[in-house]
């Protein structure tokens, strides 16, 4: 795992929008792996200022989510689908018939979650993944105890995870319990995977990530078994890294 250490949030979002349009340059019908919550919205942001102000080209580009609510119409305003819509695909050129996220309002949960996994391999896998880490180290909605074999599938959310993203809903009783999320070896399939992290409420998952045991207890360590991770982590989500791992990280600081 290579570890990048950046100042706050903002470069963070900056060293993996670079990051990601080097992909996008270097093969125009890349296959991204996208992800929601707070920590991509920078970096989705600096991918539009990119599109628009250097001409970053995604109209070749196909994207696969990793995961969406179960019960949410793609219209819910709190489905992963009408965030993608608000932060990145309604701004970009990507072709809408290109961009895939679980439907988590279908009758037959279990046939989307073998028809999503058909499509990445049909699309010839992903090739950059973008992940974001959750408080209890899950990564997409593979919360602890999620095995390395797990492909997609329908997932109950963890009480910590229900809490978490309580704050997009009105109220906690609103958040759903249960998600199709891409599967740890679906995600482990990915060419390359970038790993962001902000913010103090994430230092411990991030020690843990780096420095603990790897276990499925905290999914995110599984990653360390891939070949080709970077992990961009600011200061205070990188607060409780021993000097060591600190030592070993690349630093953008002059
Ligand atoms: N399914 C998402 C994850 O993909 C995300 O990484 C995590 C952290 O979210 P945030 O970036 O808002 O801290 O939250 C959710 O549970």
């Amino acid at each position: 795992m290579k570890v990048l250490l950046v100042e706050g949030y903002q470069e963070m979002s900056k060293v993996a929008a670079q990051l990601f349009a080097q992909e996008v340059r270097s093969k125009a019908d890349l296959v991204l792996g996208l992800a929601t919550g707070g920590t991509p919205v920078g970096m989705y942001a600096e991918l539009i200022r990119m599109h628009q102000e250097e001409g970053l080209d995604f109209s070749q580009a196909t994207s696969f989510n990793l995961d969406e609510y179960v019960g949410l119409s793609s219209e819910h305003p709190q489905s992963y689908r009408m965030y993608m819509q608000e932060n990145f695909f309604g701004q970009v050129n990507i072709d809408p018939r290109k961009t895939h996220i679980p439907r988590g309002d279908v009758q037959d949960l279990g046939a989307e979650c073998s028809r999503y996994e058909q499509s990445i391999v049909a699309a010839g896998g992903i090739d950059i993944q973008v992940l974001g880490i959750g408080n209890n180290g899950h990564i997409g909605f593979n919360e602890p105890g999620s095995a390395p074999d797990t492909r997609t599938r329908v997932v109950q959310l963890t009480m910590s995870t229900i809490e978490a993203n309580a704050r997009y809903f009105e109220a906690v009783d609103e958040v759903p319990t249960q998600a199709i999320s891409m599967g740890i070896q679906t995600i482990m399939s990915a060419k390359k995977i970038v790993l962001l992290a902000s913010g103090v409420a994430k230092a411990e998952a991030v020690r843990n990530m780096l420095e603990g045991e790897v276990t499925p207890a905290v999914p995110a360590s599984l990653l360390r078994s891939h070949p080709d991770v970077t992990v961009v982590v600011d200061e205070q989500a990188a607060s409780q890294l021993s000097p060591a791992t600190i030592g070993g990280a690349v630093t953008t600081r002059k």
